[in-house]
């Protein structure tokens, strides 16, 4: 019997980043358990709908927050599963905390091949020439940490991603595309696909969208039922 999930409405991304802290505070329910089946459930919807031809290089784009750390279980679980998985973390060392550190940690003990790109401004050939070894790029880079226009080194990130030509899995949210209005703030990734955590966010129905988000799929990352019936549609 496949489970009927409890259908959540589109939400704001203050409602899904509140989701975090009432896990933990009203269920004791750890972000890192959380982020465990968010990067579990994005590496299962690949691995279905990509993981045929080949099996394909994927290169996993992380930022310094816990997208990246979703991105870091994704490479993780793919590894295992046997697909051959690299990670660029385009942030320095120092930057990456918190749950995302975590992930660092267990995959830099696990072998898995992974680099940090700190460049503020990073050359455009050689962002052509990491992403041209790939078949698929991850989308790693900001979810609903997204607080201004993307500038910089992500800016130059995000048009190499563009103009690569490969395929591109989102994670939670296209880089660069406000969760609310679903507007790009500068620039925004352009995905095949986007796996969103929890639930839509309410930008993903905003006229123009999809030619970011590409097709979603939600992927339930193990909130309680008696959390999930608050936001029930
Ligand atoms: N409840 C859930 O849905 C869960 C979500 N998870 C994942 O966590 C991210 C949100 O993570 P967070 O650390 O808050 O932020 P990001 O990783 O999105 O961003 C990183 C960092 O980047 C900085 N930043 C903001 N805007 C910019 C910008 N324009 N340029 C450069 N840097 C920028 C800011 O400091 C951010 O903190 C969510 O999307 C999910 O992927 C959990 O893993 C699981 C539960
Ligand atoms: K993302």
């Amino acid at each position: 019997m496949s489970p009927s999930p409890i259908e959540i409405r589109p939400l704001s991304r203050e409602e899904v980043r509140s989701l975090d802290a009432l896990a933990a505070d009203e269920f004791g329910l750890s972000t890192l358990v959380l982020m465990e089946n968010a990067g579990r459930g994005a590496a299962a919807y690949w691995a279905e709908t990509a993981g045929d031809a080949g099996p394909p290089k994927v290169l996993v784009v992380c930022g310094p927050g816990n997208n990246g750390g979703d991105g870091g279980v994704m490479a993780r679980h793919l590894d295992a599963w046997g697909f051959p998985v690299s990670l660029a973390w385009f942030a320095p060392p120092e930057s990456i905390r918190g749950d995302a550190r975590v992930q660092w940690e267990i995959l830099d003990r696990s072998g898995i091949p992974q680099q940090a790109r700190p460049d503020a401004e990073p050359d455009p050939a050689a962002l052509d020439a990491l992403f041209a070894d790939a078949d698929w790029l991850v989308d790693g880079l900001l979810g609903t940490g997204l607080a201004r226009p993307v500038a910089g080194a992500f800016r130059a990130v995000v048009e190499a991603m563009n103009r690569s030509g490969k395929p591109i899995l989102a994670l939670d949210v296209p880089s660069g595309l406000d969760a609310d209005s679903g507007e790009p703030l500068g620039v925004a990734v352009r995905a095949r696909a986007t796996v969103t955590f929890a639930a839509r966010k309410f930008g993903f129905d905003a006229p123009g969208a999809s030619a970011y988000t590409g097709e979603i799929a939600v992927v339930d990352i193990g909130l309680p039922g008696k959390l999930l019936r608050r936001f029930a549609r």
